[in-house]
């Protein structure tokens, strides 16, 4: 399901939160949305959810909105800052009172704990869970209705290292499935692995939004060898962008690493080592903005 944002902006008081903000959210991928701590990123989702009225502007889901959808909760699953638990339900009963809100029939809520972890501490009180767990609760009451889209507001927080790699995982195999899947940030590194596009805003505003193999198509291959000086050489000679930084070690541009495989082998030049050079989404972010993320 696409998830079209338009022209959407919300001012609170003298603060303009967000301002003519328009992007997709493409179904079967996951976009990254990033920004630094107060760029908007919360209130866009808010709205995106209806829980605040733009000022103008409009969000639909397959051309409807939010208002408009038959069952939200089957369609848009969301994981938003500051979901509140009852202290004394367990995470299980949680979900089962969600499952009954929603009408998504009782088997969803082993089906979900499993999924996402919940099952390892479904009976322990709500009150007694740590961030990491609150996260995949969150995270398991939004998929009650097996939704085809999925909303997440900095999902990585309170993760461990093991988390957050499991939630990679989890989210890449949700789009795999087709489902279009929105996860915000302001860490710009934390989506690097995770996010097939990219959507940046800054004050409310649109910065960057492209595929993020775009953001990287002019990176160069690092290759270290005994004979860098010949191949260098020949790469020259054949119109390749090349630089030597060090005795051994070579900066080759506009080529592929198989390309530059291929190529040292043609030429008999041994290869020690040939690494893509992948600039940082941080360093790709301030290169492309010129600014500070
Ligand atoms: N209910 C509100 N009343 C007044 N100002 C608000 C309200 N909600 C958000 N703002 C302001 O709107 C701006 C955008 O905030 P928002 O929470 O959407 O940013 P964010 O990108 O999610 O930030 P963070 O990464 O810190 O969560 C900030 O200046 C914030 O102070």
């Amino acid at each position: 399901m696409k998830v079209e944002v338009r022209g959407l902006t919300k001012t609170f008081g003298p603060v303009a939160a967000v301002t003519g903000l328009s992007f997709d959210v493409a179904p079967g991928a996951v976009t990254g949305f990033l920004g630094p701590n107060g760029a908007g990123k919360t209130t866009t989702m808010r709205m995106m959810l209806d829980l605040v009225a733009p000022g103008s502007g409009t969000v639909t889901y397959a051309g409807r909105r939010y208002s408009d959808l038959a069952r939200p909760s089957a369609a848009v699953g969301a994981v938003l800052d500051g979901a509140g638990f009852h202290p004394a339900c367990t995470a299980r009963d949680h979900l089962r009172i969600y499952a009954r809100m929603g009408r998504h029939g009782a088997a969803r809520v082993a089906e979900v704990a499993d999924l996402t972890g919940v099952s390892a501490f479904g009976d322990r009180a709500t009150r007694t869970l740590s961030t990491g767990m609150r996260q995949r609760l969150n995270l398991a009451t939004a998929l009650l209705g097996d939704p085809g889209v999925l909303l997440l507001d900095e999902p990585g927080n309170g993760l461990d290292p093991e988390g957050i790699a499991w939630l990679r995982g989890f989210l890449r195999a949700m789009a795999a499935e087709g489902r279009t899947v929105l996860v915000s940030s302001h860490v710009l590194g934390e989506v690097e692995h995770l996010a097939d596009h990219v959507v940046v805003i800054r004050d409310g505003r649109l910065v960057l939004d492209r595929p993020m193999a775009e953001l990287y198509g002019s990176a160069a291959v690092v290759i270290h060898s005994p004979q860098a000086e010949a191949f260098a050489a020949r790469l020259a000679e054949r119109g390749t962008q090349v630089g030597q930084p060090r005795p051994g070690v070579l900066r080759v541009h506009g080529l592929t690493t198989a390309e530059i495989a291929t190529l040292a082998a043609s030429y008999g030049v041994v290869l020690h080592e040939i690494t893509p050079e992948r600039p940082t989404l941080e360093q790709t972010f301030l290169h492309l903005t010129g600014g500070s993320p």
